[in-house]
């Protein structure tokens, strides 16, 4: 599995998280060659954003077909590059795909506006135009899914983009760019440049006048940094940043259905999602209950490596399944319990860490405070609804939520108090190319996805026509 690209002699190689193997080994980009992948968008800019959007649609409903067609070669590349198991590699080439076909069909419907200015003898047109050449940097939780999540709206719009993969896992989204080669987009419309120097080559693109966009999906303190540099040149940015999200269990909630949306919510790739389930808050009457179906589920988990079966792979790295365990070993020491856990083989590598439930944990433990982004649990007890919502919103991200409760009152009543940009309502997944995801509070600015995740790669022109 090696591939190379064009861009200067130096490459880097991609390994495997579950075995250390190298799995290939790609063009490593400084900031010279990014400039001049960003000097090909550029070029092909007046061209892409002239073609007509029928045309435009027709290629992304052919990156779509493309993508569905290499759904076994795309699955395994992201498990080679992420470790992630296999079931879940393949459900994220659908749910990447599935981002070509929904900008398909918006391609051809972005809208405008005419009206009467309320003084009359003059009417207001709006309309909207590509903002320009995007930078687009993503992350290595979703390798396909979080490329296609902005190429899609970028090229629907009639953006083209340069494309920075996490080093971690570059080749699905260089697989993802050849397929959208082969479905017609143009040479240069978009350019998936690996690099491991992250921020020379994403500073050199900022402060390019030729990037008129930066989308950025990844941690909240590399986005916030990005910001300022953005802010010199009063950048158009899209933020997809860190999540905290509670899952709240109600008194009167369906306590299977509420272990089957746990599961789906903590344990997706590995608890590695920023919409990760991070804190579980049950409510005191039914947290026996809940924890010990959880922990039989959570139990039954199979770790290893994802082509072999497993429902856990590794995490990413060493460093991340250290920086996890610290997390565990830190909430025991204050006083919580191991109360389930998954086995792993002692044969496995570091990079494995066992599925654990926590309970009895302090409401401010470092568990609780910090996105885990790893499979682990901490369960909360509450009874008061005023408490639980001021321990849910007591952190600065606010990205997703989950509440399961019996009645759509008390499930809504409780959703609509929780700081979060997404809530899902007795469902444990919310991630979905027809809805606008993205946070409040440090966990982002903007959305992706739907019709509002166009927007953010299209500008609005106002004529002031006269006309009497
Ligand atoms: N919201 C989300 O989806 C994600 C959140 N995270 C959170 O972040 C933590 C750390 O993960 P990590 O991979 O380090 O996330 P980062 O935020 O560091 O990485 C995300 C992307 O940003 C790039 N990047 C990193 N530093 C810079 C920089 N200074 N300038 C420009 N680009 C940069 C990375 O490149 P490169 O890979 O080459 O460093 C990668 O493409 C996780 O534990 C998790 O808590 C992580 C990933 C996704
Ligand atoms: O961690 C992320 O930013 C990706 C979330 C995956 C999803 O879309 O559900």
């Amino acid at each position: 599995m090696e591939r190379a690209h064009a861009g200067g002699a130096a490459t880097f190689d991609v390994t495997d998280p579950a075995t250390g193997a190298v799995v290939g080994t790609v063009a490593d980009h400084g900031p010279h060659s990014a400039l001049q992948a960003l000097g090909e968008a550029h070029d092909a800019f007046p061209s892409w954003s002239a073609t007509p959007p029928r045309r435009r649609s027709e290629i992304l409903t052919g990156a779509h077909r493309g993508m569905i067609a290499a759904k076994d070669r795309l699955a395994a590349l992201i498990v080679a590059e992420n470790g992630k198991s296999r079931a879940d590699a393949e459900a994220e080439v659908g749910y990447a795909a599935e981002f070509f076909r929904w900008y398909a069909e918006e391609a051809v419907r972005i809208p405008g506006h005419f009206g009467t200015a309320p003084g009359g003898g003059v009417r207001n047109v709006v309309s909207r135009a590509p903002v320009g050449v995007a930078a687009l940097i993503t992350p290595w939780n979703f390798p396909a899914a979080m490329a296609t999540r902005k190429l899609a709206p970028a090229l629907a719009a009639g953006c083209t983009a340069v494309l920075k993969p996490a080093a971690e896992t570059p080749l699905t989204a260089l697989a993802i760019e050849e397929i959208l080669l082969e479905a017609g987009v143009p040479e240069g419309a978009v350019r998936v440049v690996p690099t491991t120097a992250a921020a020379p080559v994403v500073s050199a693109w900022i402060a390019d006048r030729r990037v008129r966009k930066l989308s950025f999906t990844g941690s909240t303190g590399v986005g916030r940094t990005l910001l300022s540099q953005c802010a010199d040149r009063v950048l158009n940015t899209s933020m997809e940043l860190g999540g905290n999200a509670p899952f709240v269990v109600a008194e009167d909630a369906d306590i299977d259905a509420a272990v089957q949306g746990a599961m789906i919510a903590k344990f997706r790739n590995s608890g590695q999602a920023c919409t990760a389930a991070n804190r579980f808050y049950v409510h005191r009457r039914v947290a026996d209950a809940f924890v010990e179906r959880f922990g039989r589920a959570v139990e039954a988990l199979k770790v290893g490596p994802g082509e072999q079966g497993a429902d856990i792979g590794p995490v990413i790295s060493e460093r991340q399944a250290d920086g996890i365990r610290s997390l565990v070993e830190s909430a025991v020491a204050d006083g919580a319990r191991v109360a389930h856990r998954a086995e792993v083989s002692p044969d496995l590598p570091r990079t494995f860490v066992a599925p654990t439930v926590l309970t009895g944990v302090a409401p401010d433990a470092a568990v609780v405070r910090e996105e885990v982004f790893g499979p682990v649990a901490p369960v909360l007890v509450w009874e008061d609804e005023d408490e639980l919502v001021e321990q849910a919103n007591a952190t600065e991200y606010g990205l997703a939520s989950y509440v399961y409760a019996g009645s759509a009152d008390a499930a809504m009543r409780i959703g609509e108090r929780l700081e979060a940009g997404m809530v899902g309502i007795n469902r444990g997944l919310v991630s979905d190319p027809s809805a606008p995801f993205g946070g409040v509070k440090q966990s982002g600015l903007g959305r992706e996805g739907a019709d509002l995740g166009l927007d953010e790669y299209l500008e609005p022109t106002y004529f002031s026509v006269a006309w009497s």
